[in-house]
């Protein structure tokens, strides 16, 4: 490995696993991505204030001018290597050594990894991931749960890893280069490539990623760059590394061709991120007077935006050759209750089914009593691997169809749901555990940023008032977060109740809320009170 002249700095605990994983090669390669790269990361996330100040002042979002060349242009991305032709069904989950394991012998074709929204960036998470991550390539990964003695060992059959890093919003602070935090998103790509992409070719698979919260093209050319130079640096066949991008930002929306453009000899396609989009969605239109959402739970995939948004999809992927992923349905196993868990995996069920009719290639699952679910939806109807071959050529959605607001209402109900789910979930984030089961329902980063910012946006905005008309204030909110937390403190019991961090969540979810000047991400702002 080429050494560079950079200073490299290692703040977090160090161990026999952090030896083993930040090697001097390995910081070498991810110290010569910072020096490359970060400066272009810093500048395209100003990038993003800029709009989102030209959108609080009147502007919109629209198909760019600026490469209408591309969208017009007669390109599709490179052939697929033969393990990324049928994705009909993808587990994801945290990068937790058991689950792992559980997730690559699930049956789903496909396992995602989450350094993302599914893990919380403790500083041992993030090198223990990198542990699994090494270890499951090498088909060598085990585990014995030493609360129960279960053991855990590699099925003969396995789905295919795909590894997702940090959004490009994180830095991880236990590392600094030349006296900067390194970017979250280089460190985890850079290990993971830098430990496993010889490894996972050996085995007849390759290094295949996810890119999360992607807002323009140019992030996507960034990437691009990326890989590039990382397959130079450890000389690799250019092409080699795959990577879906994740449409899950509104501006992302409108640039969809612009970014399978972009990564084109690199591209395994999109995915709707619904829950990020959704999130999206309300913060870069939240100072709009015209743009309110009601419920979480009325926003669904049948909504016309989410609709428009899933469908040009498909479209723009599969004029392009490329694959287009759909969604998480929330709703997990409910134990104990035959009735709920049956209308549960029901409303699964019906979601793979429209995704598989409309015409999406594979989708997402968060548990592995879903993988069959899932399954059984895409065989009915997607019996081919993929369904690239369907161009959907009657879809014709236009701006306005991406930026329709929902209609719905706000109930009282709905704020205490997100109230309570936000803090729970920010609770159990700051415990280290980044995907947590609320209400029989799978909750990430993502779904708690809706909940925070409904809330932040109903309180500013003119309509923000619930069914009976009762104005959303401050003061309803405090009665409310008030009212939810005494009901989780009797719930889980005094003892319990203080170490689950439920207070201090609960003070980081209120001011995400009272203060005017909206925090971007809830995982950069609280990430301070992580180890
Ligand atoms: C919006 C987005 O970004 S979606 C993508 C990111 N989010 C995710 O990936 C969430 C994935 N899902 C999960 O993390 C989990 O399903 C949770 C946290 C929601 C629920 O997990 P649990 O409370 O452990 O569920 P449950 O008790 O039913 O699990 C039963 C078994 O299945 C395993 N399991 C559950 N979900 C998963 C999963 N996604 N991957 C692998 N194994 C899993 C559990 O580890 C457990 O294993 P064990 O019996 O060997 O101990
Ligand atoms: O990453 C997925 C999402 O729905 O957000
Ligand atoms: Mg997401």
């Amino acid at each position: 490995m080429q050494q560079t002249s950079a200073t490299i700095k290692i703040l977090g605990e160090q161990n026999a696993t952090t030896k083993d994983i930040l090697t001097s090669d390995a910081l070498q390669f991810i110290a010569t991505l910072h020096q490359k790269f970060n400066e272009r990361r810093l500048e395209l996330l100003e990038a993003r204030q800029q709009r989102q100040h030209e959108l609080d002042h009147g502007g919109t979002l629209d198909f760019l001018e600026e490469t209408a060349v591309v969208r017009a242009g007669d390109w599709t991305i490179a052939p697929l290597p033969e393990d990324l032709q049928d994705r009909r069904v993808e587990i994801t989950g945290p990068v937790d050594r058991k689950m792992v394991i559980n997730a690559l012998n699930s049956g789903a074709k496909m396992f995602m990894a989450c350094f993302e929204d599914a893990t919380s960036p403790t500083w041992a998470n993030m090198i223990e991931g990198q542990r699994n991550m090494r270890d499951a390539i090498a088909k060598t990964i085990s585990f014995e749960n030493p609360s129960n003695g279960k053991k855990y060992q590699l099925n003969e059959e396995t789905a295919t890893l795909l590894v997702r890093p940090r959004g490009l919003h994180m830095n991880e602070k236990h590392v600094e280069i030349d006296g900067d935090q390194v970017s979250g998103s280089f460190f985890d790509f850079g290990l993971y490539f830098f430990h496993n992409a010889k490894a996972a070719l050996d085995v007849g698979t390759g290094p295949y990623f996810y890119l999360p919260k992607l807002e323009s093209y140019l992030e996507a050319r960034l990437w691009n760059d990326v890989f590039i130079f990382a397959q130079d640096a450890l000389n690799i066949p250019q092409g080699t590394i795959k990577a879906t991008v994740l449409i899950e930002t509104i501006p992302a929306a409108f640039q969809m061709d612009e970014i399978l453009y972009e990564l084109r000899d690199h591209s395994a396609g999109l995915n709707c991120g619904r829950w990020d989009y959704i999130f999206s969605y309300i913060k870069r239109l939240r100072n709009k007077g015209d743009v309110i959402l009601p419920d979480r739970g009325q926003v669904t995939m049948t909504s016309p935006f989410m609709k428009a948004y899933s469908t040009l999809c498909i479209k723009t992927c599969h004029k392009r050759n490329a694959p287009a992923m759909g969604g998480m349905a929330a709703q997990i196993p409910i134990k104990n209750d035959v009735e709920a868990n049956e209308a549960a995996f029901q409303k699964v069920r019906d979601d793979k089914r429209r995704e598989a009719m409309d015409g999406h290639d594979g989708t997402w699952v968060a548990h592995p009593d879903l993988v069959a679910v899932a399954l059984e939806q895409f065989d009915e109807h997607m019996p081919t691997p993929n369904q690239i071959h369907k161009k959907r050529e009657d879809v014709n959605v236009t701006s306005a169809d991406l930026l329709e607001v929902p209609i719905g209402s706000i109930t009282e109900d709905g704020l205490r749901v997100n109230c309570s789910v936000g803090v729970q979930y920010i609770a159990s984030w700051l415990r280290g555990n980044g995907a947590a089961p609320i209400n029989h329902l799978m909750e990430d980063a993502a779904t708690a940023e809706i909940s925070r910012t409904q809330i932040w946006q109903w309180i500013r905005h003119k309509d923000g008032k619930l069914i009976d008309g009762t104005d959303i204030t401050v003061e309803l909110f405090n009665e409310i977060l008030i009212d939810e937390l005494s009901k989780l403190e009797e719930a889980f019991g005094a003892e319990q109740y203080s170490a689950s961090k439920v207070s201090e969540a609960s003070e980081i979810f209120k001011n995400l809320i009272l203060q005017d000047d909206f925090e971007e991400f809830l995982t950069t702002s609280s990430y301070k009170k992580l180890a």
